[in-house]
């Protein structure tokens, strides 16, 4: 059997979250080994939030110009997907090549393994023959894939998943969308912009379903407005595909029909391929559960969506950034008393750290490492209007059995909303007896960043009487606060 190669820390997975881990740790001189099998950077930059943004910014473009008649003359407008394509292979993916994120990676002194990386026992991890030990720790960051429901016939056809979504050159004429969350609202809305013929199918009563019932419909109506068929409460039976088009049947005789469907109904961690049966974690359940430090275990470490703590960048890069100091903590430790930890042969790396946290202060003991906190979890589906919310909706604050108060205001009852002629709202959450916000919806046409200051005001616990004593700037959408918050009852 091959000797373990020894390093300080291992990472499984080299996503939004492993990459960012990976390379800080390697910056901060301990030796770090980083294991992808697929490319460095994950989901997000080449299947995800970049492309997909890339996308949406190019159908807004074309919305914008095609509101210029009734508001500013009349324009004629072409659309045109090659542009998007190109941009998403030249600027955003590199047409899926990952040379510069490995290099950026190596450049920071990590050491890179392309392959499938699993664990082998604690403190070990393998990779096809090569197996590698690591003395303060393994982190995991191996992220999602899409969840296929088990329809009959789907698994035999040729569906998308966002990977050819994100991919497509050419676009087809007709497209079935199957789930409306995120994933399925953003996209449908994009190719709809640019004359296919979209229909959404979902399984629950509305789309967006995690979010507010108010949001759900005005982001149902603007898809709409834009000419995407959306079908709700559909639980999809069968599906066919005839060389030519896909068929979906309904288990209520509901019957769709497309050249393309893309599956867009949720995301799956793989935790059976891991090798967690080697240091005794159950596999078999639907994300790796972790502590507020991110801890699986002693020496084990999970980040971004395998914790299954909220499906977005952001969080992948906020769990990276507590990981990150307590490992570098554990390493400090460690370096000061090497025998107490079993870490007599700690050299090189470990002195590189812990120099480097000696002079940059960053870390002190591990009382100084922050602990994750997900009360003000933002989150911004970036359909038009954009819909933006934080921590609770309103009904997950009542089945928490907090004495709850709602706000809410309509946009175009503000002058900002009323001048742009703009769909949307702001409601508000309020913990009646602490007397602060717990959570906040913000749907319009810069939803995404007028939930910024809802989100200061959840994280902050800033006092309610202090909110509303606030100057918001006239006229801009994020004075609506104002209005939801005297609307509270
Ligand atoms: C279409 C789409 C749009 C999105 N838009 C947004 C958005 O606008 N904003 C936002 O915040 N989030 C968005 N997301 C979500 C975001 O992409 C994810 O939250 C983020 O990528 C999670 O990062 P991660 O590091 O946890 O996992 P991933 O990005 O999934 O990376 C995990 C990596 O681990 C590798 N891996 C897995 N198993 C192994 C193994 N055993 N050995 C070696 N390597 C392995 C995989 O190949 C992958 O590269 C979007 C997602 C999609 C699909
Ligand atoms: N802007 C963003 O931040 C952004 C954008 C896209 C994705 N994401 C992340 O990616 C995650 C995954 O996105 P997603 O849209 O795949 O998942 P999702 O969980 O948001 O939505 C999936 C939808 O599919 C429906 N569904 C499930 N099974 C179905 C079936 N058999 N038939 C019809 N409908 C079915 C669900 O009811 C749900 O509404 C999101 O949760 C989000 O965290 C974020």
């Amino acid at each position: 059997m091959a000797e373990p190669e020894i390093v300080d820390v291992i990472v499984v997975g080299l996503g939004v979250g492993g990459e960012e881990v990976a390379g800080r740790l390697a910056e901060a001189g301990l030796t770090v080994v980083g294991i992808e099998r697929d490319l460095v950077g994950g989901e997000c930059p080449y299947w995800g939030c970049i492309p997909s943004k890339m996308m949406i910014r190019a159908a807004n473009a074309l919305a914008e110009a095609r509101r210029v008649d009734g508001l500013a003359g009349s324009a004629q407008v072409r659309s045109d997907w090659a542009p998007v394509a190109r941009r998403i292979r030249e600027e955003a993916t590199d047409t899926w090549d990952d040379r510069a994120a490995v290099d950026r990676f190596t450049g920071r002194g990590g050491r890179f393994v392309r392959g499938s990386g699993r664990l082998d026992g604690p403190g070990r991890v393998r990779v096809g023959e090569r197996v590698f030990r690591a003395r303060y720790g393994i982190v995991l960051g191996t992220g999602t894939r899409p969840s296929v429901p088990p329809i009959d016939g789907l698994a035999d056809t040729p569906y998308w998943t966002n990977h050819q979504a994100i991919e497509v050159e050419e676009l087809p004429a007709s497209l079935l969308v199957l789930g409306g969350g995120a994933i399925g609202l953003e996209l449908a809305q994009v190719f709809a912009r640019f004359g296919v013929r979209v229909t959404v199918v979902e399984a629950l009563d509305r789309v967006l379903a995690v979010e507010e019932p108010e949001a759900s419909e005005v982001a149902a109506a603007a898809l709409r407005a834009d000419g995407v068929e959306i079908h709700t409460g559909v639980k999809a039976a069968r599906v066919d595909h005839d060389g030519r088009d896909f068929t979906v049947r309904g288990a209520g005789g509901e019957e769709f029909t497309a050249e393309r469907l893309l599956v867009v109904t949720g995301r799956r961690a793989h935790l059976d391929e891991l090798g967690l049966d080697t240091v005794g974690i159950d596999a078999k359940q639907r994300f790796l559960p972790v502590d507020d430090r991110l801890h699986v275990a002693d020496g084990l470490w999970a980040v971004g969506d395998v914790t299954g703590e909220g499906a977005f960048t952001h969080i992948a890069m906020y769990q990276a950034a507590i990981v990150i100091a307590d490992i570098l903590d554990r390493a400090r430790h460690a370096f000061a008393s090497p025998d107490a930890s079993g870490t007599a042969s700690v050299v090189g790396g470990a002195m590189g750290a812990a120099s480097a946290l000696g002079t940059s202060g960053s870390s002190g003991s591990a009382g100084t490492v922050p602990r994750a906190d997900y009360r003000a979890l933002p989150r911004v589906t970036f359909t038009d209007p954009e819909v933006g919310a934080v921590g609770l909706t309103e009904r997950q604050a009542r089945e928490r059995g907090i004495n709850v108060q709602v706000g809410f205001t309509e946009l175009s009852s503000s002058t900002r909303g009323w001048i742009h002629r703009s769909e949307g709202f702001i409601k508000v959450v309020a913990d009646a007896d602490q007397g602060v916000l717990i959570g906040a919806t913000s749907v319009g046409p810069a939803g995404g960043e007028v939930l910024s200051a809802l989100v200061v005001a959840v994280h902050a616990a800033v006092p309610l009487a202090q909110l509303r004593h606030m100057i918001y700037a006239y006229p801009t959408f994020h004075r609506a606060i104002g209005d939801a918050l005297r609307d509270l009852s």
